[in-house]
């Protein structure tokens, strides 16, 4: 569904992301785990086509990234960003219409379908309380779920995830985290998304891949990469192991501990 033949992005000279090459299939849920600075976020802002990457060969769909208009790839793929940038302060109803503004027909309004998706979503994250309100009087969990919100509302077959439940409790972790989980499951989507919680990696994604400076360094089912030796060298500090029934979860062994 995705199919990158290659990737090669650089700043002033410098390599950000080095010749990478993968396949994401469509009904998985992947997981980008790599330490800070390593070109997580540049991946996806490559492949959300949100970052120019000219050495680059990447097929959404089977078509050439180059080749989708905004509005097309706005169908296509949803991104939960690592940081928002709102400075107006638009409405909490204003920011999740504007996720169903891809299917909009100029000059018109939105639809009756298109609210019963936004009520849909509102109900299923809970955000009634919160739709007259101005986004920047949120707080920064709030404001992340009503952002999470908006990219659901895109109804997209592809949902990019950058570190998207960072500012939330636990509760709304795994109620956005199962919400999308499920819609990979019985819609066949798929999902990408950074995460530097582990235990979320091993609950939520299918496979894992794991980046070091640009490249990735291994790949594969969750439970393989995150018991991998690969894990250890890359975050350079050992890993504490847990075993329930299904999963084995890991935690940093810091100290002499
Ligand atoms: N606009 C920019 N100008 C120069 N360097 C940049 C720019 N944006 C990113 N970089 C560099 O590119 C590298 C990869 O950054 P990126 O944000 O993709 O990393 P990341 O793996 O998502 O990190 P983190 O875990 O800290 O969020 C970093 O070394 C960063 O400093």
């Amino acid at each position: 569904m995705i199919d990158i033949k290659k990737i090669n992005y650089s700043i002033d000279g410098t390599q950000i992301l080095d010749n990478l090459s993968f396949k994401f299939e469509k009904g998985k849920f992947y997981g980008i785990l790599g330490p800070n600075g390593s070109g997580k976020t540049t991946f996806l802002d490559v492949l959300s086509g949100y970052k120019n990457a000219p050495d680059s060969e990447i097929y959404i769909e089977n078509k050439e990234l180059k080749e989708y208009s905004p509005l097309k790839l706005a169908k296509k793929i949803a991104i939960v960003p690592q940081k928002f940038d709102i400075v107006f302060p638009f409405s909490v109803s204003d920011i999740l219409e504007m996720g169903r503004y891809p299917y909009k027909k100029k000059f018109f309004s939105l639809q009756k379908s298109d609210y019963e998706v936004i009520d849909r979503v509102i109900k299923e994250i809970g955000l009634e309380e919160f739709l007259d309100k101005e986004i920047t009087a949120l707080s920064g969990g709030e404001e992340q779920r009503v952002i999470f919100g908006k990219a659901l509302i895109q109804t997209t077959p592809i949902l990019f995830l950058d570190e998207s439940t960072s500012n939330l409790d636990p509760y709304y972790s795994h109620t956005l985290l199962s919400l999308v989980r499920k819609r990979v499951e019985e819609e066949q989507t798929m999902v990408i998304g950074v995460f530097h919680d582990f235990n979320l990696a091993t609950l939520y994604c299918d496979e894992i891949l794991l980046l070091e400076k640009g490249r990735i360094v291994t790949s594969g089912k969750t439970q393989e990469v995150l018991n991998s030796k690969a894990l250890e060298e890359v975050f350079k500090i050992g890993w504490e192991k847990y075993k329930t029934e299904k999963n084995t979860f890991v935690f940093p062994k810091l100290g002499d501990d």
